[in-house]
């Protein structure tokens, strides 16, 4: 095994390959929740590290392919993305170890923090979630799923991105089918919603939805309108307001991520010099 980070949960065991990790070496503690594999439970890795462990339910995941991309994903690093730590995959159900994110999704940290937040915070909050799109972008990784529900804030309120890639493991096909009742319709781009084709100019759409779930605080998208009303409101040419608390530039920076067509949306490297812009006018 190569040199490995010191803080990380290393499997140092010799009968473990890099990406797994010594499920005798985990002890469990709260739940943290429930997510679509599953249960999520906070746990301490040899006695000390705090760690999120994700218990994948049978039926749940096609784990095999899973597995084979854990490899690649564990090589994925960046300060602004929820760190996978290993997987425990020598037994079932199967564990999905990441690093441990004290204040829980961005969607609940906004709703609870409803009216206590500047302009400032707000953009420090796109601003995290845009480098780590950036680097998934830069490194050609699609999201598919980029929502303030799938980012996490830590106990420094950082913002980092989580479960990215994660749908493609899926098995409920009432969430990936784009007429299933849980396919994230509100925030993806036409030619998801009608084609499946993803791409970073799709997670771009997504990170649009995510700008203005920030900048409402929280709000649901197009909260008086089921899935297929939004389908022909995008496709009749309408978007999402503007938030109360989002400058006309921001919303301008918004509108641009919901270019119909994905080749005349931002980059995410385009998106973080407009936002970080913004820094100075809004002062
Ligand atoms: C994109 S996808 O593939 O469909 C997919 C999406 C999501 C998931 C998934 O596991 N979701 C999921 C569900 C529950 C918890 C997690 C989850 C995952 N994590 C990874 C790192 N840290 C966490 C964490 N931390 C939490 C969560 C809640 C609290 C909490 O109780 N709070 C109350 C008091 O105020 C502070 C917050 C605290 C920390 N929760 C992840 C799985 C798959």
């Amino acid at each position: 095994v190569g040199k490995r980070d010191k803080s990380a949960p290393s499997t140092a065991g010799f009968s473990y390959e890099k990406w797994e990790i010594n499920p005798s070496e985990l002890t469990f503690m709260k739940e943290l929740g429930c997510g679509q594999f599953g249960q999520v439970r906070l746990g301490k890795w040899r006695a000390q590290h705090k760690v999120a462990i994700k218990f994948v339910r049978q039926g749940a995941m096609h784990e095999e392919d899973f597995i084979e991309e854990a490899k690649i994903m564990m090589k994925l690093s960046h300060p602004k993305l929820v760190q996978l730590y290993g997987v425990c995959s020598q037994q079932k159900p199967i564990y999905i170890v990441t690093e441990f994110m004290e204040n829980g999704s961005l969607l609940n940290y906004l709703q609870e923090g409803r009216g206590s937040f500047d302009l400032g915070s707000l953009l420090s909050i796109s601003l995290d979630v845009c480098e780590g799109m950036e680097y998934l972008e830069a490194h050609g990784f699609i999201h598919r799923d980029l929502a303030s529900r799938n980012c996490l804030v830590n106990d420094s309120r950082v913002v980092k991105v989580s479960d990215f890639g994660m749908t493609r493991f899926v098995l409920d096909d009432q969430y990936t089918s784009s007429s299933g009742s849980k396919f994230p319709v509100k925030w993806s781009p036409p030619e998801v919603f009608n084609f499946c084709r993803y791409s970073s100019k799709s997670d771009v759409w997504s990170y649009g939805v995510l700008m203005w779930e920030v900048f409402t605080e929280g709000r649901m998208p197009f909260e008086n309108n089921p899935n297929h009303e939004v389908v022909t409101l995008i496709m009749q040419g309408h978007r999402l307001y503007r938030p109360k608390l989002a400058t006309p530039t921001l919303y301008d920076i918004m509108q641009l991520c919901w270019k119909e067509r994905s080749e005349d949306r931002p980059s995410f490297s385009s998106l973080w010099v407009m936002l970080s812009d913004t820094l100075e006018e809004d002062v």
